[in-house]
């Protein structure tokens, strides 16, 4: 039996959407799970190799269930991500008709992206939370809701119509799906990379926040992500969870980790993956010194200095 990946699931859901884009999945076997954290649970067990979950929406930023499962627990590591452009389609029972709609559910993520649609349609409906986009309209197969918000795509899959296709409130709304695994050697650097970190302040003093993100400032690394989560200790209580520009084996990147490493009270390397975008990494050459080849002229000439061969 083939090594397999488990997903958010039921089938149809547009992380299912997403996996199947990446090459490896064609020799998995994919396995849905009814939820974000069973689905890490089952890489935690090793009842699968990996898990393929959403992590970050541009419209509604992130998705807490994702980040909260990486921040704690048994630590897991980021291998690949994919973007995925997302419109929806309102899914029914054949025949249902837009004024017989009264419930209308979906993943609580899609929400935002359907919410002008929703006033403008059917200002009248009760907003019902599903595990996914494809749980909604398995629930409205089975009779539980009206209409469920979902990819086209799943219509055929669960015996439904579409009513209405291509909603989106927000033009070119994307989400960012992750592979997540157990720790491993992170794969070689594309050139185009991007460092997933949580971190955990040491105290709290003024400028606190603005010491970690000089890490990467000063050696010149560019950020794409910056989100605080509540660490459950109380009102107050963050870490943040930053996406860098760069991977880890390269200078300027180990040596923010390094200082990070020294100043907070703990961090936690996500993963070093190749970016979905494929923009190259972003040094801001303005920043002198910055340079890989700067950061490794730098290193040998302290060892030579160490040595006494200068
Ligand atoms: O993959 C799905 O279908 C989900 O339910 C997660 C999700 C939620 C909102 C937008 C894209 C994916």
């Amino acid at each position: 039996m083939p090594a397999s990946y488990a997903y958010l699931g039921p089938e149809g859901t547009f992380t299912e959407v997403a996996l199947r884009t990446l090459p490896e999945a064609a020799t998995r076997q994919l396995i849905p799970y009814v939820s974000v954290q069973s689905a890490l649970d089952a890489v935690r067990t090793g009842e699968a190799e990996a898990a393929f979950v959403p992590i970050e929406n541009s419209v509604e930023g992130g998705i807490t269930a994702t980040l909260d499962e990486l921040v704690a627990g048994t630590p897991l590591m980021i291998y690949r991500e994919v973007l995925l452009s997302i419109t929806f389609a309102l899914l029914v029972r054949p025949g249902t008709k837009l004024s017989d709609v009264k419930t209308v559910s979906a993943h609580p993520a899609a929400q935002p992206q359907v919410r002008n649609w929703l006033k403008a349609n059917l200002p009248d409906a009760v907003w019902e939370s599903a595990a996914s986009n494809a749980d909604a309209a398995r629930l409205v197969q089975e009779g539980r809701y009206d209409a469920a918000f979902a990819g086209e795509f799943a219509a055929a899959r669960y015996g439904l119509e579409a009513l209405e296709t291509e909603i989106h409130d927000a033009e070119n709304a994307q989400t960012r799906f992750v592979l997540v695994g157990r720790p491993a050697r992170p794969a070689a650097p594309t050139g185009a990379d991007k460092t997933s970190v949580v971190l955990w302040q040491r105290d709290d003093h003024p400028g606190g926040l603005r010491d970690l993100l000089g890490e990467f400032a000063t050696r010149g690394i560019n950020l794409m992500v910056l989100q605080s989560r509540p660490t459950g200790a109380g009102i107050g209580n963050y870490c943040f969870c930053i996406d860098a520009a760069g991977h880890i084996s390269e200078r300027r990147m180990a040596e923010a980790l390094m200082g990070l490493k020294r100043i907070c009270r703990d961090v936690r390397f996500l993963g070093s993956y190749p970016r979905a975008d494929v923009t190259a990494a972003q040094v801001r050459t303005p920043l002198p010194g910055t340079s890989e080849d700067e950061f490794m002229a730098a290193a040998e000439w302290v060892t030579r200095c160490q040595d006494g061969r200068f």
